[in-house]
C-alpha cells in the first residue's frame, strides 16, 4: 500500500483536535465509543489532558539553534522523532485498512509503531506492510504455551522489541461504550488469537475475583519467564508507581512505559505526566522511560521530554487520523506532532533532544 500525498488533506486541518472532529463525523456511535471511551466517568482521561496544563514552557532567546534534530535511536530502531504509535486494538474499526494503513504511515514518517496483540490484521501482514521495524505489544494469555508461540511469531516476523502490557489483566468498565451498545461488526476480530481456547468457566456467582481468568493473570514471575523466551528488548507498559518501576528493572526488562492505558482501564488515576517524575527518579537512568496518555500536541511531547521521558506514544490521536483519512491521516498527525515539537524546541532554545530538561519548564501554581 502506497502512502497517498499529504496534499490530499484540506489545508484547514491544522491540529490533532481538528482530526478528532473529522473522525467523529465519520464513525458510527458504537465504534466511536470503543475507540475513544475511558473507564467509568472518564476522570483519568480528563486528568491525562489537564495534567499538561500544570506545566508551561520557558522561552529562551538568541541561543545557537544550528545543527538541531529530533532523531533518536531506541532499542536499535531509528526514529525521525521521539514519537511512536501506541498499541491500539482492532484498528479496522477506524478504517477498513486498519493496522496496514498505520504501518504504512509510520514507515513513511520514520515513526515507531507498536502492534497490539488484539490487532485486527495478522501481525505478519502488518510487518510486511512496514518498511521499518515494528514493536510487538504482548498480552500474556492465560494459556502460556499460546503466549510463547505469539512471541515466537513476532520474532520470526521481524519485530524489534516486545512491549508487555501489565495494566489490563481485565478490561476496564467503559460505561460510555456500554451505553452506546457497542458490538464488534462482522469481520473484525482479534485474528492473532485464533485458536486460543477460552479460560475454563467461572463459578456461576463469580464476577471477576476468583475466576480462572484472574487466577491466571500475569505476575512478576512471568516477566522473568518472558525474559527467557526472547532476546529482543522487553519494555513493560502500564507502570504508574516508582516501586513497580524499580521491580521491573530488577527483573531485567529494558524499558518502562509510564501509562494508565489512556484512562481506559481504571478511573480515578493521576495523569501520566504527574506520575512521570516519580518513575524517572526511581529508574535513575538504568533504562529508557517512555510515556503515553493525553498527548495531543508537540508542546505536550516537549513537556514529557523535559521531565525525563525519552519518547512518547500516542493512541487516540493517530486513531482520529486513521478514521478521517486512512494512512495519509495517520501520516499527517505524525507530521503535525513533529512540526509542533520542533517549534517548541526552537523557541525554548533547545535544538536537540539532549538539550531539553526541566529548566525549560515552569510549574503553574
Ligand atoms: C481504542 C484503543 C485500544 C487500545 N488497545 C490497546 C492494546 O491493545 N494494548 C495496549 O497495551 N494498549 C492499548 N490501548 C492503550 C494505548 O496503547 C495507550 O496507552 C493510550 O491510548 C494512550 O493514551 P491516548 O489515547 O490519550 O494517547 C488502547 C487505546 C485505545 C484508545
Ligand atoms: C483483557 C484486556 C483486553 C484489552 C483489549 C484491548 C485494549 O487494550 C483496549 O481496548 O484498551
Amino acid at each position: 500500500m502506497a502512502l497517498p500525498p499529504l496534499s490530499e488533506i484540506p489545508p484547514t486541518v491544522a491540529s490533532v483536535d481538528d482530526y478528532e472532529g473529522l473522525a467523529r463525523e465519520r464513525l458510527d456511535a458504537g465504534s466511536w465509543a470503543y475507540l475513544t471511551a475511558g473507564a467509568g466517568d472518564e476522570s483519568t482521561v480528563a486528568e491525562n489532558r489537564s495534567g499538561f496544563a500544570r506545566w508551561q514552557l520557558r522561552t529562551r532567546v538568541l541561543r545557537n539553534l544550528s545543527g538541531g534534530s529530533t532523531a533518536i535511536d531506541l532499542f536499535g530502531t531509528r526514529l525521525a522523532a521521539p514519537i511512536l504509535l501506541a498499541p491500539v486494538a482492532f484498528q479496522k474499526l477506524a478504517h477498513p485498512d486498519g493496522e496496514l494503513a498505520a504501518a504504512v504511515a509510520a514507515s513513511a514518517l520514520q515513526a515507531g509503531m507498536v502492534v497490539s496483540t488484539q490487532a485486527s490484521v495478522a501481525i505478519e501482514d502488518i510487518a510486511a506492510a512496514a518498511s521499518t521495524p515494528l514493536w510487538f505489544q504482548l498480552y500474556i494469555q492465560h494459556d502460556r504455551d499460546f503466549t510463547r508461540a505469539l512471541v515466537a511469531r513476532a520474532e520470526a516476523a521481524g519485530y524489534a522489541a516486545i512491549v508487555v502490557t501489565v495494566d489490563a489483566p481485565t478490561s476496564g468498565r467503559r460505561d460510555a461504550e456500554q451505553r452506546a451498545g457497542f458490538a464488534f461488526p462482522p469481520g473484525i476480530e482479534a485474528v492473532n488469537l485464533r485458536g486460543l481456547a477460552p479460560p475454563p468457566r467461572a463459578a456461576a456467582d463469580a464476577l471477576l475475583l476468583g475466576t480462572p481468568l484472574l487466577d491466571a493473570a500475569p505476575r512478576w514471575e512471568d516477566l522473568a519467564w518472558l525474559r527467557t523466551l526472547t532476546r529482543l528488548p522487553i519494555l513493560v507498559k502500564g507502570i504508574m508507581d516508582g516501586d513497580d518501576a524499580r521491580r521491573a528493572v530488577a527483573a531485567g526488562i529494558d524499558g518502562i512505559i509510564v501509562s494508565n492505558h489512556g484512562g481506559r482501564t481504571l478511573d480515578s488515576q493521576p495523569a501520566t505526566i504527574a506520575a512521570l517524575p516519580e518513575i524517572v527518579a526511581a529508574v535513575g537512568g538504568q533504562v529508557p522511560v517512555l510515556v503515553d496518555g493525553g498527548i495531543r500536541s508537540g508542546t505536550d511531547i516537549f513537556k514529557t521530554l523535559a521531565l525525563g521521558a525519552r519518547a512518547v506514544l500516542v493512541g487516540r490521536p493517530f486513531v482520529y487520523g486513521l478514521a478521517a483519512a486512512g494512512a495519509v491521516g495517520v501520516a499527517h498527525v505524525l507530521r503535525i506532532l513533529r512540526a509542533e515539537l520542533e517549534v517548541a524546541m526552537a523557541l525554548t532554545g533547545c535544538p536537540t533532544l539532549a538539550a531539553i530538561d526541566t529548566d525549560a519548564l515552569r510549574r503553574c501554581s
